[in-house]
């Protein structure tokens, strides 16, 4: 029997109990109304609260099977709704950690794997997002919110497929003239790694022989900034657009330790040497980058400098910015973008669509060669070229550079680069006296395609010019030689193209299906492999 004191002090926990409910009950109202408001920060303060209520009662006051059942699911919700209230201000890593605890108490707790789900979908962990969207649909919960489940079952399917297969498509959006719905892209990583480079420290490599156009990576920014910007934008115009570009940057690296790690792995413009060769593995985003020493070097004074040497521009030399105003300006950091070396005989070019770079091959590559970009612009001169590699802090140590500074005939291209920078004289007889000092000093192979490209200004306006191809058009080679030649060694580019164009056009215009597909081949090393021909040929208006 029991005593007239233990029954005493069940009255006194029942009493206890009740005013844990009610103020418990308070704390979830309140919590639940700040959430729907998008006050995150305080519904954050008051989950926690609610966690340490819980979590205290557990662990000091023993409670019974059904008081122990109620605090484990009170415990399990705020968890939930805590990760739901950081994951919207994307807090992403503290997100995922209250997911787990939550899922720790309740396996296939429905609201947590929803959270989940869209969290590791958000950081571009397809498959397993698509995991806990398969878990959730499992739940009978999952009926009554099937066009959400199965929404999100649908994205990922196709987002873990793309990132697979590469396989994009902007045709539609293309032939609409870029109205509509931009298209969706995944994170992709095709036949890359990241190696040693001979250039400057490490580069990304190309592991199997592809041809131009193909799709080598897909990557989202960090962070962008842009705004309409007319040409004659002041200079404090351009520094707003960086400043909130950085702060972007810190906001994202802050709330993410993965971003932060990954982003320390970047240069900072130090001794590129001996700077660690990542495994491309740790871009796949299918395994948790673990935060470790090299996260916490990430100060401010790092921080700007990575910035300073990895950010690029949308409307740069070698990227084509799909759908976009002309007065557009935008700034971004993404990450794996970020190993390409520049090399004045680039053999990738970009795509910014949406905050998506996309990378392809501008010509045929074989397996093993370094992917270059070009950070400038590559048709022009060494001196020229030399310039704008020192605006961006380095000396070009690229194979076009080496071959143009090491030649015994250098100071007869400076002339020329002379008489071309004063744009005076006939450029048919500029090209004529390069073709012909090509042949006395006996330049071979890629030889003639590097200087071609250096002095392409002179080329493109002979070959744009009716009056000037009847006086030199004899006596200078084809202009279908020369783009081959100059393509060859450059890579695709539109005002290539235009040359090829007005070949063509000379000659009667697009005769045959040889000159189609070679056309065609040119726009894939412009545009890459992700529209099909009718929305390649509006784009080139052939
Ligand atoms: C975006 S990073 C490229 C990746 C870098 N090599 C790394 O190891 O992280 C740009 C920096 O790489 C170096 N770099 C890129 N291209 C170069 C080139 N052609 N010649 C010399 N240095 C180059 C420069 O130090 C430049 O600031």
């Amino acid at each position: 029997m029991r005593g007239v004191g233990t029954l005493e002090q069940e009255e006194d926990m029942e009493v206890e109990v009740d005013e844990e409910d009610e103020r418990m009950q308070n704390l979830r109202s309140k919590a639940t109304e700040l959430l729907l408001r998008e006050e995150y920060n305080e519904s954050i303060q008051i989950y926690s609260q609610i966690i340490s209520i819980c979590q205290e009662s557990i662990s000091t006051k023993n409670p019974d099977g059904a008081h122990l059942n109620k605090l484990q699911k009170t415990l399990c919700l705020a968890f939930s709704n805590r990760a739901e209230a950081r994951a919207r201000l994307l807090e992403f890593s503290e997100a995922l950690k209250d997911c787990e605890e939550a899922l720790r108490i309740e396996k296939s707790h429905f609201k947590t794997l929803l959270c989940k789900g869209k969290i590791l979908l958000s950081l571009n962990r397809y498959s397993a997002a698509l995991d806990c969207f398969k878990a959730a649909n499992l739940d009978p919960q999952a009926n009554e919110n099937f066009d959400v489940v199965n929404g999100f079952l649908e994205k990922c399917k196709k987002f873990e497929f793309l990132s697979r297969t590469g396989a994009f498509d902007v045709s539609d959006w293309v032939l609409s003239g870029f109205r509509g719905k931009m298209p969706e892209f995944a994170e992709y990583i095709g036949a890359v790694e990241i190696k040693k480079s001979e250039i400057s420290g490490r580069g990304l490599f190309a592991t199997k022989n592809v041809e131009s156009g193909t799709l080598l990576l897909v990557t989202k920014a960090v962070a962008v900034d842009r705004a309409i910007m007319p040409q004659d934008s002041g200079e404090n115009a351009q520094l707003v657009i960086w400043k909130n570009f950085i702060d972007k940057v810190e906001e994202s690296a802050k709330k993410c330790t993965e971003t932060s790690s990954l982003i320390s792995m970047l240069s900072a413009g130090e001794d590129e040497g001996s700077l660690e060769v990542p495994d491309i593995g740790v871009f796949r985003h299918e395994t948790e980058v673990k935060s470790g020493t090299s996260c916490e070097k990430l100060d401010v004074r790092r921080m700007m400098g990575i910035l300073d040497v990895n950010s690029i521009v949308e409307d740069a030399i070698s990227a084509k910015v799909l759908g976009k105003n002309a007065d557009y300006q935008g700034i971004g950091l993404w990450i794996l973008a970020s190993f390409i070396n520049h090399s004045c005989d680039p053999n990738v070019r970009r795509l910014h669509i949406g905050d998506h770079v996309v990378v392809h091959a501008s010509r045929d590559v074989k397996a093993g060669e370094e992917l270059t970009f070009a950070y400038f612009d590559v048709l022009s001169p060494l001196n020229s070229r030399r310039e704008m590699a020192k605006n961006w802090g380095f000396k070009c140590m690229c194979k076009r550079c080496k071959f143009e500074e090491n030649v015994s005939y250098k100071q007869e291209l400076r002339e020329i680069d002379i008489v071309l920078g004063k744009g005076l004289v006939d450029m048919g007889s500029l090209v004529y006296r390069l073709e012909e000092g090509m042949r006395r000093w006996m330049v071979r192979g890629k030889g003639k395609g590097y200087l071609r490209a250096s002095f392409w200004e002179a080329y493109s306006k002979v070959f744009g010019s009716e009056k000037m191809m009847r006086k030199w058009g004899r006596k200078i080679p084809e202009g279908m030689m020369v783009v081959d030649s100059v393509v060859d060694v450059v890579g695709s580019d539109e005002r290539i193209v235009r040359v090829f164009m007005e070949g063509l056009k000379r000659g009667g215009g697009i005769n045959g299906v040889v000159e189609m597909e070679k056309g065609m081949k040119l726009g894939r090393g412009i545009y890459g492999k992700v529209m099909k021909k009718q929305a390649m040929r509006t784009l080139l208006q052939f």
